[in-house]
């Protein structure tokens, strides 16, 4: 078996030493402890800082780092680098040819001084970093003092990340914890997407959360993690550590721990900044069942008729005077019965139709009206693939919450590889009390029956049901195990 196998991903941090063991190196190793990483460490200053602010930078010799480092890459297969604070020229002269040997994710947390105040980081430093150090950085994630001392004071974050984004790095994630917003509201800009995550802002001032922020997100594109999905889980990491943390001195010390993240801590995803914080409100929906999604009302028929109670029609054709005669022909089958009809996509036209609700994915919740579903009174269901779609679906507040898919489909052709019964568990205990869940994606009788010992309220399938030898039989067993 080849020895680097099961082995914990090794993160290299590379930032100065806070003796009083509250930011800095102290904060990052206990980071990606927690986050079952291996940490490996390059000082670059034995800073002296107290309460009162940061005094002294604390030379260290350059030629050490860089021996230091070539011993660390020799037994160790780095998955992930993170920097913090750089004190001197030298120093980042010799980052640089650490980057320049290192082909993963590098997170660059641009330290310039302490929230206490005291020293900055020279301004030939600054400079150094802005032309040489960002072009080989992934992501990088300012504070907005930071934003401001590498670009212009009171730029705007959108602006200042394009800006760091033009040097050549991949994401700016621009931290807005110290904005005198209710909200603690980040910006991302990346090649992917640009939007705002966001979160309640607890009243207390607490040390090294940006280091932490920084190991967090390095830990996760070390365990693999998407790069949407690690800043999220950062994130969450922050707030759940903000939340529970204690007084260490003169200092309130963010919480470490590797518990699962609770939903109070998973920051809200949105892309435009007036949806920011904006809550809207969905009738609640029981936990679902057995939930056919077919591409007709004749099905519509023949699965009320079986005694299904969540039923979604799917059409996918482009024949809009079509797809408005099978719902016609559904929403008749369904009046007067307790059942629960889904119409997929087509919001305005459940809206007209008085449907109970609309499932719509994350492309179609950037084309829909989700206010004016709201204000219609029909449930909202919204898909998620991973936990930047959880965020952004948290933000919509739906009446419920699909996961999917969790088996390999034949029904659809997605980006996402299966999620496996264990990614749905976590779902479940993430949300469970919250929003229903809705697994989707191969389920057949056989997985129906394992995914209910994980506590999900509700299974969809297309295939199980549509193309079976005998759907009546089928659709009777389901009905039957999820009594
Ligand atoms: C219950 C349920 N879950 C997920 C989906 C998928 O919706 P979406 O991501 O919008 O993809 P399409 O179905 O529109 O192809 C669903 N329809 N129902
Ligand atoms: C629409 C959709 N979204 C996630 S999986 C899926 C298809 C589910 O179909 P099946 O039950 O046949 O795998
Ligand atoms: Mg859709």
């Amino acid at each position: 078996m080849d020895a680097t196998q099961n082995q914990k991903p090794a993160v290299l941090l590379i930032g100065g030493l806070d003796p009083q063991g509250c930011a800095g190196m102290s904060a990052d190793i206990m980071t990606v402890l927690n986050h079952g990483c291996h940490p490996l460490s390059l000082i670059t200053g034995l800073t002296e800082q107290s309460a009162e602010g940061l005094t002294e930078f604390g030379l260290v010799s350059p030629a050490k780092v860089k021996a230091q480092f070539e011993n660390c890459q020799a037994d160790f297969d780095i998955k992930a680098i993170k920097i913090g604070l750089i004190p001197h020229l030298e120093i980042a002269k010799c980052i640089k040819d650490i980057l320049n040997k290192f082909n993963g994710p590098v997170i660059f947390d641009p330290v310039l001084g302490s929230t206490s105040g005291g020293m900055t980081v020279p301004e030939d430093v600054k400079n150094y970093i802005y032309k040489e150090i960002l072009p080989l950085v992934t992501v990088v994630t300012p504070n907005l003092p930071e934003l401001y001392a590498l670009t212009k004071p009171d730029i705007s974050v959108e602006m200042g990340a394009q800006l760091l984004r033009q040097e050549g790095v991949d994401v700016c994630l621009v931290k807005g914890g110290h904005s005198d917003n209710a909200l603690a509201i980040d910006f991302v800009s990346s090649t992917l997407a640009d939007f705002y995550l966001y979160n309640e802002k607890t009243a207390v001032q607490v040390r090294g959360t940006g280091c932490v922020m920084a190991s967090s997100l390095a830990s996760h594109l070390a365990s693999g993690q998407d790069i949407r999905d690690a800043m999220v889980l950062a994130k969450a990491y922050v707030a759940r550590g903000i939340r529970l943390s204690h007084k260490v001195g003169p200092y309130q010390l963010i919480h470490h721990s590797q518990q699962d993240i609770a939903l109070v801590d998973f920051p809200k995803l949105c892309y435009q900044p007036e949806l920011i914080g904006q809550t809207l409100e969905f009738p609640t929906c029981p936990e679902l069942g057995i939930y056919p999604v077919v591409e007709s009302a004749d099905w519509v028929k023949k699965l009320v008729d079986e005694g299904i109670k969540t039923i979604q029609l799917r059409v996918k054709e482009a024949d809009q005077d079509l797809i408005q005669q099978h719902l016609q022909s559904a929403m008749s089958t369904v009046a007067n019965k307790p059942v629960h009809f889904f119409v997929n996509d087509h919001w305005e036209m459940a809206i007209e139709a008085g449907a109970y609700g609309v499932h719509l994915g994350q492309e179609d919740l950037h084309d829909a009206n989700i206010k004016q579903i709201s204000e219609a009174g029909l449930r909202l269901g919204v898909s998620t693939h991973s936990y930047w779609e959880l965020a952004r679906a948290l933000a919509v507040n739906p009446s419920y919450i699909a996961l999917g898919p969790i088996y390999e489909t034949t029904s659809k052709q997605m980006p996402f590889s299966p999620q496996g019964i264990e990614r749905l568990q976590q779902w479940v205990d993430l949300l469970n009390g919250h929003y229903p869940i809705v697994a989707i994606g191969g389920i057949n009788v056989e997985r129906a029956e394992q995914l209910r010992k994980t506590g999900v309220g509700s299974v969809a399938m297309i295939t199980a049901i549509t193309k079976a030898n005998d759907y009546q039989h089928v659709t009777q067993q389901l009905l039957a195990m999820w009594q």
